[in-house]
Formats: C-alpha cells, structure tokens, sequence
C-alpha cells in the first residue's frame, strides 16, 4: 500500500481596508520563484496550522496577529513534484504593524480581480474565484 503524507502548508488572504489582498513574490532561489503567493509555509513538526499562521507572518512580514483573528476560508489539494500539497487559506482583517518583505522580493496589495492576470503557483488558482466572491 502506498503510504499519503501530504505536505501541509497555511497561508493567509490578509484583506485591507479597501477589499485588497496581500500577495508577496517569491525569491530567486526558492521553488516558483518570481510567483505571487500569499503569505504563509510550511507547518512544522508539533505546530497546529493557527500557530504556523502567526509564525509565518511574524517571521516574513513582520506583523502581530492573534488565531482567534484567522478565519479558515479555502483548501488547495494539488500534486508539488513528487509530493502532494495539502494549502490551508485563512482570511485575516486584524493584525498589527505595516508588512514589510522580510523574505520575499516585493509585496503588493491587489484586488482579487487582478490576481487572474498575474503568475501565481498552480495551487493558487482556484481560489481567486474563490476570494473574488468572499470579499
Ligand atoms: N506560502 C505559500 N506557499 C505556497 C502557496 N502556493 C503554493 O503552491 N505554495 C507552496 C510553495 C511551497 O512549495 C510551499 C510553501 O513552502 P515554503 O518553502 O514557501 O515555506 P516556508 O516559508 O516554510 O519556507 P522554508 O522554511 O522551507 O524556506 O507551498 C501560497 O500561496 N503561499
């Protein structure tokens, strides 16, 4: 029998004021480089998906949220080379600080609608229509 172990990754649709989202390019170097995702990685050993959440987005970005302000929205399933990726999107409105690209090469708040023209991991596509129609 074939064993499954998923890689579990969490990210976030952190939404503004205005109904954008917080997209970040990833870096020379990494998988997908120069793809717009959303914030977020890889939930580590021992790590609830909520508490990889609050990690990620102070290490990458730099802000303060808490898990009560995380609201599960959307999953992905999609094969990644000779893993499968299992995405858990959150949507998050309350954090503190301004997001700076600790990590990634830039940072841009988008409307959902403009996330259809820009190059964004295969996983990603659809929830675009999904976000579309939540926010
Ligand atoms: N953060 C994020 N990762 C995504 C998205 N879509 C997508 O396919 N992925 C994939 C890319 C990677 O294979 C995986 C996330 O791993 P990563 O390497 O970026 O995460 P990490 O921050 O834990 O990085 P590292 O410590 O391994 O360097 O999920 C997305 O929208 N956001």
């Amino acid at each position: 029998m074939t064993s499954f172990s998923p890689l579990l990754v969490v990210a976030v649709a952190l939404v503004d004021a205005e109904g954008r989202v917080l997209l970040q390019q990833r870096p020379p170097g990494k998988p997908m480089a120069g793809l717009w995702e959303f914030p977020g990685g890889k939930v580590e050993a021992g790590e609830t998906p909520e508490a990889a959440l609050v990690r990620e987005l102070e290490e990458e970005l730099g802000i303060a949220t808490q898990e009560s302000c995380l609201a599960p929205a959307s999953f992905a399933s999609e094969a990644l080379g000779d893993r499968h990726l299992l995405l858990l999107l959150y949507v998050c409105r309350k954090w503190r600080g301004v997001p700076e690209a600790r990590h990634a090469t830039a940072l841009s708040w988008k409307r959902p609608a403009q996330m259809y023209a820009l190059d964004m991991p295969p996983a990603d596509l659809p929830l675009i229509g999904l976000l579309d129609a939540l926010l």
